[in-house]
Formats: C-alpha cells, sequence, structure tokens
C-alpha cells in the first residue's frame, strides 16, 4: 500500500497571508486525516514563510497519523527534532534562499555530514528518508550513509509527463528497482497531482508513500479538502 502524506505547508502560506490563525493549521492536519490523510507533512524554512517552528510544536500534540518534518539539517531543525521526535525526517538540501525544493542531495560529496546526522536522528527515534534525484550513483552511497528510506524528488517527472509519460517515469522506475535492491524504504514527492499521481504508482507499484502539498491545496479549492484528500487516494488505491 502506497500511502498519501498530506504537506500543509501551504495552509500556513493562507493563514500567514493575513496574520491571524485562519485557517488553523492544526484544525486542518485534523482534518485532513479525518478525510483519509495517513500522514502529515510540514517543512519549515528558516525563514518561515509558512509554516512555522511553533506550528511544529502545536501539531506534535495533535497529529495522530505519521508526522513527517521535512528540512535542510540546520542547528534549528535538530534541535526541533530532538523536542518533537516525529515518525520521519526527511532531510531536503535546501539552501535557505530558493523558492521551493529544487533538487535532490549528493550523497558522495555530503556522505560523512549526512552519516553522522542520519545516526544522531536515529537517536531521536525517527525514521530518516533523505531527498534524492533519481540518479543511480547516489543509491548506494544513501545506503551506506545508514538512511531508511529515499524520497524520489519528481519535479522532473512532473515537468516532462505532459509531453512524454514513458520518457518521464523511466528514470524513476530504474532508481526505485535500486532503491528495492539496496532494501531502502521508497517515498516520492513533489509536483505530484491528479494529472500524474496514477501512472507514476502503476509504473513504481512497491511505493511506500508519496507526501503532496501544493497541488492538493490548490485542487482543493475547487473539489474541497474531503473530496480532494479521497480523490488522491483514489489514484493510489486501484
Ligand atoms: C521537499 C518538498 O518537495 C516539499 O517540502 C516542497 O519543498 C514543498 O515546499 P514549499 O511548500 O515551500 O514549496
Ligand atoms: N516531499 C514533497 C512534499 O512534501 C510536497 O511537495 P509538493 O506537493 O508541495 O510539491
Amino acid at each position: 500500500m502506497t500511502k498519501l502524506s498530506v504537506n500543509i505547508n501551504k495552509i500556513a502560506t493562507l493563514r500567514n497571508a493575513r496574520g491571524g490563525n485562519n485557517p488553523d493549521v492544526v484544525k486542518v492536519a485534523l482534518d485532513a486525516e479525518r478525510f483519509g490523510a495517513q500522514g502529515i507533512t510540514v517543512h519549515p524554512r528558516p525563514d518561515e514563510r509558512h509554516i512555522r517552528y511553533q506550528d511544529v510544536l502545536d501539531l506534535k500534540e495533535a497529529v495522530t497519523t505519521e508526522f513527517n518534518i521535512e528540512g535542510y539539517p540546520d542547528k534549528r531543525l535538530m534541535e526541533l527534532i530532538r523536542t518533537v521526535r516525529p515518525e520521519q525526517v526527511t532531510l531536503v538540501p535546501d539552501p535557505p534562499h530558493v523558492l521551493t525544493s529544487n533538487a535532490g542531495w549528493d550523497t558522495i560529496t555530503h556522505q560523512i555530514q549526512l552519516k553522522d546526522i542520519i545516526a544522531e536522528l536515529h537517536t531521536y527515534g525517527a525514521r530518516v528518508s533523505i531527498f534524492i534525484n533519481p540518479e543511480l550513483k547516489y543509491f548506494e552511497p544513501a545506503k551506506e550513509i545508514g538512511t531508511d528510506r529515499v524520497e524520489l524528488y519528481t519535479e522532473p517527472y512532473a515537468a516532462l509527463f505532459p509531453k512524454s509519460k514513458h520518457a518521464a517515469v523511466k528514470p524513476f522506475v530504474e532508481a526505485a528497482h535500486l532503491a528495492k535492491k539496496l532494501d531502502l524504504g521508497l517515498n516520492a514527492g513533489h509536483d505530484l497531482d491528479l494529472h500524474n499521481l496514477r501512472f507514476l504508482k502503476e509504473s513504481i507499484p512497491f511505493l511506500d508513500e508519496v507526501s503532496i502539498g501544493h497541488a492538493l491545496i490548490c485542487d482543493a479549492l475547487y473539489y474541497g479538502l474531503e473530496n480532494t484528500i479521497q480523490m488522491y487516494r483514489r489514484q493510489l488505491e486501484f
């Protein structure tokens, strides 16, 4: 079964736009779980453009499905993880200034840094996933640094999908099979939506989890959050 983890960053974006607490990030997370979300994902960034560090502390007290905290492993994030102790941490090589996540880890260059960080996160009881491009050379080093899972960075898949879905998915299928051979758990995320998700799942049926935020929240503006979550769940269960 491939689990759907709903990323609620954009709920916080909307909340921050007016300075109050509407929409209430915690309430939306609980409703999303009630509507069928099998996990809640947040990605606090140093500038707190959307999810704030306090949101993460508040969500920890409320979320009952898997809580997945994404981010660059700077001192502040590591301290947050030590405090919150989520079920999963997804490490993302985001520099602070980027508009959104735009690449996976170079697990060759950063092997020593990542190995130590992953070891520390394991002491906090977290399952660790690292964001990764579908480049095969990064997978054995990923295994060596001790990560439990890798998360395929699917923006390139989403970008090429409208032109050629088979060409788009090919590198991801190859990478997925290598991850499986290396006994790495397999997540996927970034720019997945109602158009491209089912084909990804058909092509990689052993995906453990997808984390989806931007497109899902945009779709919810038209279809409603409950209906939208059910629509995304149906793309994974067939
Ligand atoms: C790691 C990942 O792909 C998501 O967390 C993405 O970075 C969403 O971040 P924004 O919501 O800030 O675009
Ligand atoms: N890890 C991907 C994620 O959490 C959401 O990415 P997106 O669906 O907002 O592009």
